[in-house]
């Protein structure tokens, strides 16, 4: 398997909780190098932008709104296979559904308020890395 990276994201439910440190050492347990991490919190523009790949979704708006309502902490990690292991590390959107021991159902309280976000492909976490960190290549 070749190594490489994946973008997250702990959002606001998570975030709000007190729940960051938890789930960082949870990432970094399961092998994941973090290559950059902040805090910040989006506005309502920026995360319509972020999402704009779900603008005709009937959620989408409460999904902008819920997501600048608070901080999140966005990261981009790397790992052999990282897309795909992360998705199995975060378990299913809606967290009912979710297996397990996966961060989703430890720490999600709704479909929408579901804790994290994983890339679903190694664009788009190229794309979404981009969107929060510069320069990020050599690190
Ligand atoms: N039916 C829904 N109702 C409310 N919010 C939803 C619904 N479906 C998805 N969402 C929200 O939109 C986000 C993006 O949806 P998507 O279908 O891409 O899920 P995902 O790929 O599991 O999540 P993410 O992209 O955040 O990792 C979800 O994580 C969730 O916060």
């Amino acid at each position: 398997m070749p190594t490489n990276r994946t973008f997250t994201m702990i959002k606001p439910d998570a975030a709000q909780d007190g729940n960051s440190g938890s789930i960082i050492k949870m990432i970094e347990e399961a092998g994941f190098r973090i290559v950059a991490l902040k805090r910040t919190q989006l506005t309502v523009e920026r995360a319509g932008e972020f999402y704009a790949v779900h603008s005709e979704r009937p959620f989408y708006n409460d999904l902008c709104q819920y997501m600048s309502s608070g901080p999140i902490v966005p990261m981009i990690l790397e790992k052999e296979n990282a897309v795909a292991d992360f998705r199995i590390l975060i378990g299913a959107t809606n967290p009912a559904n979710a297996d397990e021991g996966t961060i989703r159902k430890l720490f999600a309280k709704s479909i929408e308020a579901n804790a994290i976000h994983g890339s679903d492909s190694d664009e788009n976490a190229e794309i979404e890395g981009g969107f929060f960190f510069a320069h990020t290549e050599q690190f």
